[in-house]
């Protein structure tokens, strides 16, 4: 079957992500989705710039009606953003037939109710797990793997670049202006980035999430909406000092009670003091964490990149995957038990413990005289095995024993095996080695 043609439009931060990583990607991606994706199309005002990013085989026009007239073109992606021409692009997208998937989350959660029953008329998908979180799954989360539950409240760090402020004033003591600049310099920030500021973006997101949470049509007008701009550097110290960590948050939460027993949902994004012991009180930088409690499963976390080139453009292909699994993969296929279609599973072989690399913990306990040490050491060189840290303590067990802790660099099992198994051999070591491996988990 001939891959399935996606038609870009614009090509800045996420779509130039997007290209490279299904480029980079595409065996893996055709595997997992019955069907090849590519982006036979791209149209950017910066036609130039455009065209150093795809190189030769693609075409790339300043017009993006050109693209979404093209009959050969199944799926549109709008990468341009804001309210203007992305919203008519879209419907024109829409009426043409194409499925469409966007990172636009102010479109969606300004327009969404029209741009969606369009789609509804028309039978075609928009899709846009890259506009909540970036390449965080959460839409697919709250749409899918939660379905069962009715959600009580999520909470969520869901904009990079006020995070990324937060964390670089309190940690570097930095100048808000100074880390924003470099927050647009990474490509976290918006085009206007009194967006991010001002929580404009956190409540674009908490309004689709809402919808997503609780089956309401999508009301950004209804959210309430502060942002961090007159939060003061006092009063994060005061907060730390009491034990919180201020976030900015976007909270949707069900309330039975209110509105005289009627019931109603809070919209909210503000700055919030949040125990620092929390796990989303320790998410840092441009991270991003969306927490969703719901009545069966508990309470859940989401963890990931909000923000960035590829690791939006990695939730803009999970959509564009998800659309050709659903419109052209045999059916019975489409949503495959192990996630790469049946007949493209790889005989690639799992590891023997000895060829696994990681890092170890070693505890042997030791005669307390001269050369233990450097014999030790000396046959982790021998080996191969670099050591990261080094302790000595006095053993709990008798006199004239003492207990050495070894932290290594990643090495390979059957190496640190065998090293253990000479060190274990030396007279001087007195009892069993204790290993455990160790990962950093970075
Ligand atoms: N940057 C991120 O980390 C991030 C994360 C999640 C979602 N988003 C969303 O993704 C979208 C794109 O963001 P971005 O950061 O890639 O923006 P960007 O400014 O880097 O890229 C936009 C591109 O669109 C082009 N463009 C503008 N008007 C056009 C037109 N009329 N026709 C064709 N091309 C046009 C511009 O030349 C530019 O190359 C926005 O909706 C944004 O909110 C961005
Ligand atoms: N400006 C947004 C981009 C991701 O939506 C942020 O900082 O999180
Ligand atoms: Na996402």
């Amino acid at each position: 079957m001939k891959p399935i043609q996606v038609g870009l439009l614009g090509i800045g931060t996420v779509g130039s992500g997007t290209f490279a990583v299904l480029k980079r990607n595409q065996e893996e991606i055709r595997r997992r989705a019955g069907r090849g994706i590519e982006i036979t199309m791209v149209a950017d005002l910066n036609v130039e710039r455009a065209r150093e990013i795809v190189g030769e085989g693609t075409q790339v026009v300043a017009d993006a009606r050109a693209v979404i007239a093209n009959p050969d073109i199944d799926i549109v992606i709008e990468l341009i953003g804001g309210y203007g021409i992305a919203k008519a692009l879209v419907l024109e997208a829409i009426a043409a037939g194409k499925h469409v998937v966007t990172a636009n989350k102010a479109l969606l959660a300004v327009h969404g109710t029209e741009i969606f029953a369009a789609a509804r008329e028309k039978g075609v998908m928009v899709a846009f797990e890259a506009a909540v979180a970036g390449g965080i799954p959460i839409i697919k989360a709250l749409r899918e793997g939660l379905t069962a539950n009715q959600v009580q409240w999520l909470a969520g760090i869901i904009n990079g670049t006020t995070n990324f402020i937060l964390s670089e004033m309190r940690d570097k003591g930095l100048d808000f202006a100074v880390v924003l600049k470099e927050a647009q310099r990474l490509g976290y920030a918006e085009a206007d980035p009194t967006f991010d500021i001002e929580g404009v973006d956190a409540a674009h997101k908490a309004t689709l999430m809402s919808a997503l949470a609780f089956g309401i049509p999508v009301q950004f007008d209804k959210a309430h909406v502060e942002g961090i701009t007159q939060l003061s550097a006092t009063d994060i110290r005061y907060a730390e000092q009491l034990g919180y960590r201020i976030k900015l948050l976007g909270i949707a939460k069900r309330r039975d009670d209110a509105n005289e027993g009627k019931g109603g949902i809070e919209l909210r994004v503000h700055p919030t003091l949040v125990p620092s012991k929390r796990l989303i009180a320790n998410v840092e930088g441009a991270m991003n964490a969306v927490m969703v409690q719901g009545d069966a499963v508990g309470t859940t976390l989401y963890y990931g990149k909000g923000a960035g080139s590829e690791p939006t453009a990695s939730a803009v292909i999970a959509d564009l995957v998800d659309i050709t699994r659903l419109h052209t993969a045999d059916p019975d296929h489409r949503v495959p038990h192990l996630a790469f279609q049946p007949d493209e599973l790889h005989a690639t072989p799992i590891l023997p413990i000895d060829a696994v690399r990681t890092a170890f913990y070693l505890r042997l306990r030791v005669a307390d005289q001269k050369g233990v040490l450097a014999a030790i050491t000396r046959i982790l060189a021998e080996a191969d095995i670099s050591i990261d840290a080094l302790l000595q303590r006095e053993s709990a067990e008798g006199e004239n024993q003492t207990d050495v802790i070894i932290l290594t660099h990643d090495t390979v099992e059957g190496d640190m095996r065998a090293a253990i198994a000479r060190m274990q051999a030396l007279p001087t070591v007195l009892a069993p080695i204790v290993s455990l491996r160790k990962e950093e988990l970075a």
